[in-house]
C-alpha cells in the first residue's frame, strides 16, 4: 500500500469507529478484508487511527469535522503534513481537498489544543496549575514500552545485554531499580530467550516505581486485593513479599498462576479472602478511569463520564474500606490508581481518613504521564 492508500483506509476505519464500533473491532474488521495488506500496512494503519484517536478534539478542529477524513485532515494539519501530496484522489488516496477543506482554520481553547474534556479541564488545572497541559499533552503522544526486571533471577545491566544479543535496544528508566526503557524492536520481545526465560515481565514504568516505594520487607505477608492480571502481585512477590492475589471478578486473575510460574515465584490466588486472615500489608490498586494511561486507550478519553467518576468513587472508597480490616495493627494500606484525576486520588483517600480518623497518610506519590511511564497515584496509609 502506498502512504496515501494508508492514509485512505485509516479514514474507513476511523469512520466505522465514528459510528460506534470499538478501536479494536474496527481495526480487526479492516484487517479481515483487507488480505492485500502486509504486515507493515497493518501497523501504519493502525498507528494513524489511535493518532487520530488521541488527539480526536483538536483533529476535529482543525480538520473542521469529526468524519473520518475531516478527522484525518486535521491531525496531518495539526503536524505539519503536507496535505496536497496526500490527498490526490490518486490510486487508492484520498479524493483531492475541497476549497473549503483547504481553507479551514480554527481557533482553539487551550482544553481542546491540549485534547482533554472539558469537564475534566478545570480538575487538571487545580492540581497541576501551569502543567496542566503538559500532562494532558502527554496523552496525546504514543506510549513507551517498559518492561519490569525480575530481579530474582537476573541484574538489569545483563538483562540490557541479554536483549541486545536478541537485537533489542533497551534502557534503564531514572527513579526505578527495574524499569527498562525498551528503545527498539519492541515487537520481538515475546519471542526473545530472556522472555522464555522469564527474565522480565511487561510493566509500565510508573506501576514498578510505585511498587518499589511501599514497605515492603522479605517475607512480609501481602495481599493484592484488586490483582486483576496480576502485574503488581509480581512485582511484590519479585521483592520478596508472600502475596496472595485477590479481585472481585475472579476470572480476571486467570493469568497469574502462569505468570507467576514463568517468573519463578508463589502467588496464593484467592478469590476469596480467607475469613480471619490479616496481612503486614494491603495493596488496593483500584479500578479508576485510567486517565493516566489514555494515550493507550484514547477512546476511553472520549467516553468517560461524571456519572462514571461518581460510580468509581464509591467503588473505590468501599475498596478501602473493606480492604483496611485483613491489615495487621502496625502494618500498611496502599491505594492506588493509573489516574491523574484527584477526585479518585486524594479524594478518596481523604474521604476514608474522615471515616476512619485511626488511618493517616504516611507517603504519597504522584506520577504525571511522561517518556518516562504513564500518570499514577499512590498513598500509603498507616493506624496512628
Ligand atoms: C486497575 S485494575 C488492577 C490491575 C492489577 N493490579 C495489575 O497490576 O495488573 C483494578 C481491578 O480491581 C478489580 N475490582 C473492581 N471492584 C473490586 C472490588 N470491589 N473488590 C476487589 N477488586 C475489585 C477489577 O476487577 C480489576 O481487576
Amino acid at each position: 500500500m502506498t502512504p496515501a492508500a494508508r492514509v485512505a483506509a485509516a479514514i474507513a476505519v476511523l469512520d466505522q469507529i465514528q459510528n460506534g464500533q470499538p478501536a479494536e473491532a474496527a481495526l480487526l474488521a479492516w484487517s479481515r478484508s483487507s488480505r492485500f495488506a502486509g504486515s507493515k500496512d497493518r501497523a501504519a494503519v493502525r498507528d494513524h487511527v489511535f493518532d487520530v484517536l488521541r488527539t480526536m478534539r483538536s483533529s476535529a478542529a482543525v480538520g473542521g469535522g469529526d468524519t473520518g477524513r475531516a478527522l484525518m485532515i486535521g491531525y496531518l494539519r495539526n503536524e505539519g503534513a503536507d496535505l496536497t501530496a496526500v490527498f490526490t484522489g490518486e490510486g487508492h488516496a484520498p479524493a483531492p481537498l475541497t476549497d473549503e477543506e483547504a481553507a479551514h482554520t480554527a481557533d482553539m481553547l487551550e482544553q481542546e489544543r491540549c485534547d482533554w474534556p472539558d469537564w475534566l479541564w478545570q480538575p487538571l488545572v487545580d492540581v497541576y496549575g501551569d502543567d496542566a497541559a503538559s500532562v494532558a499533552m502527554a496523552q496525546r503522544e504514543r506510549a513507551n514500552v517498559f518492561i519490569r526486571t525480575n530481579s530474582q533471577r537476573i541484574s538489569r545491566d545483563r538483562l540490557i545485554c541479554d536483549l541486545r544479543d536478541f537485537e533489542i535496544g533497551a534502557e534503564p528508566v531514572d527513579g526505578s531499580a527495574t524499569a527498562l526503557r525498551i528503545l527498539t524492536n519492541p515487537r520481538r520481545l515475546q519471542q526473545s530467550p530472556a522472555w522464555e526465560d522469564g527474565l522480565f515481565d511487561m510493566q509500565d514504568a510508573s506501576s514498578q516505581i510505585a511498587i518499589e516505594r511501599l514497605p515492603i520487607i522479605e517475607g512480609a505477608k501481602v495481599l493484592d486485593y484488586c490483582a486483576g492480571g496480576g502485574g503488581k502481585s509480581l512485582g511484590m512477590a519479585d521483592r520478596g513479599a508472600s502475596v496472595t492475589a485477590h479481585d472481585g471478578d475472579p476470572a480476571r486473575m486467570k493469568d497469574i498462576a502462569p505468570r507467576a510460574k514463568r517468573a519463578g515465584v508463589r502467588i496464593a490466588v484467592s478469590p476469596q479472602v480467607p475469613k480471619g486472615a490479616s496481612f503486614d500489608g494491603v495493596l488496593c490498586d483500584a479500578p479508576c478511569s485510567g486517565s493516566g494511561t489514555w494515550r493507550r486507550t484514547p477512546d476511553a478519553k472520549w467516553k468517560f463520564t461524571p456519572a462514571r467518576l461518581a460510580a468509581l468513587n464509591e467503588i473505590q472508597l468501599s475498596i478501602l474500606n473493606t480492604a483496611q480490616k485483613y491489615v495487621t495493627a502496625d502494618g500498611w494500606l496502599a491505594y492506588a490508581t493509573c489516574s491523574v484525576i484527584e477526585a479518585e486520588n486524594r479524594g478518596v483517600v481523604d474521604q476514608f481518613v474522615s471515616q476512619n480518623a485511626n488511618w493517616t497518610v504516611v507517603d504519597e506519590l504522584r506520577l504525571r504521564p511522561t517518556a518516562d511511564g504513564d500518570g499514577f497515584y499512590q498513598a500509603i496509609l498507616q493506624r496512628t
